[in-house]
């Protein structure tokens, strides 16, 4: 994987990355209905603007809490890509977008992305995941969605002891 501190900026290129716009309608009916269903990314970094709305929540000591709102902010969560580099130091966020009664809300997500073939691996003396290249990370996220209904992740990649 190269020299660590430049890492990201060898890998994570204009053309790998990549931005979505997500609009979430308000939703009176259902407040039990997730914008978003609990999920983790499976990028490196994904830097995320939310507009005054709210709504998104990420876990943090095993409890779900809210993003306050600051449309002169933006937010930067940890990726599954980053999990497994650092060996589990930074941990991928599990996060989530509850549904408001009344507002329409806008979110844009900047994922940043290897290139298909970049191989993941942590030079620790005892990785906890074996190596992948991020096309196997995304073929394998996509083949349990398909046959188990959600991603399993970085869980699959650990190395058992
Ligand atoms: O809308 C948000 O605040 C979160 C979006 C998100 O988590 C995603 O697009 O992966
Ligand atoms: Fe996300």
């Amino acid at each position: 994987m190269g020299d660590e501190s430049t890492f990201l900026e060898q890998n994570c290129l204009p053309s790998t990355c990549y931005l979505r716009m997500n609009r979430y309608p308000p939703c009176p009916k259902y407040s039990h209905v997730f914008g978003l269903m609990p999920h983790t990314d499976s990028d490196f970094l994904t830097i995320l603007f939310q507009d005054q709305v709210g709504g998104l929540q990420l876990v943090k000591d095993g409890k779900w809490i809210s993003v306050k709102p600051n449309p002169e902010a933006l937010i930067v969560n940890i990726g599954d890509l980053f999990q497994a580099w650092s060996n589990g130091m930074y941990k991928s966020v599990e996060h989530r977008v509850v549904t408001n009664q009344k507002m329409e809300r806008f979110s844009t997500a900047y994922f940043l992305c290897p290139s298909y073939d970049a191989v993941i691996q942590s030079y620790k003396e005892r990785p906890l995941y074996r190596k992948f290249s991020f096309r196997e990370y995304r073929q394998q996220v996509q083949d349990d969605v398909k046959d188990f209904g959600h991603k399993i992740g970085l869980p699959r990649f650990l190395i058992r002891s």
